[in-house]
């Protein structure tokens, strides 16, 4: 199937390897969201993902070499290494990547899409409460 990727980019998350390492992984774990569907292939290393759940807590997934994530447009998350300060990854985009922080939303398309189908979906809402009660 295709879904439309044009684009890829090869990152390795390590203080060795990155320009202003600190300031970019302070960034990672700032709160945000992406207007296209991005995928995350790791190719080495490991890493943290966060996302919110139903009820806005945040749930965190542990990521390792060969593991493959792809998290809507419109949902926000945050990103960490953990104490090996190390992880490669190759993205894949179907646009130009666009990053809106927390607080900034309100004018997004992805984001408005995403709280209708996703979080005010009755259907989506009710499998939840009835797996989490
Ligand atoms: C592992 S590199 C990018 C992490 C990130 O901030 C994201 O997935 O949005």
């Amino acid at each position: 199937m295709d879904r439309g990727y044009k684009y890829s980019e090869l990152v390795t998350v390590c203080p060795k390897e990155m320009e202003d390492f600190e300031e970019k992984v302070k960034g990672f774990f700032q709160e945000h969201m992406h207007s296209q569907e991005e995928i995350r292939l790791i190719l080495d290393g490991n890493g943290y993902w966060d996302i919110r759940d139903y009820d806005g807590k945040w749930i965190r997934f542990r990521v390792t070499k060969g593991d493959l994530i792809v998290l809507p447009p419109g949902m926000f998350h945050r990103f960490t290494l953990d104490e090996n300060n190390y992880i490669k990854a190759l993205l894949l985009y179907t646009e130009v990547p666009h990053r809106t922080q927390h607080g900034a939303e309100s004018e997004s398309a992805a984001r408005k899409e995403y709280v209708d189908k996703v979080l005010n979906n009755p259907a989506a809402v009710h499998r939840h409460q009835t797996t989490t009660q």
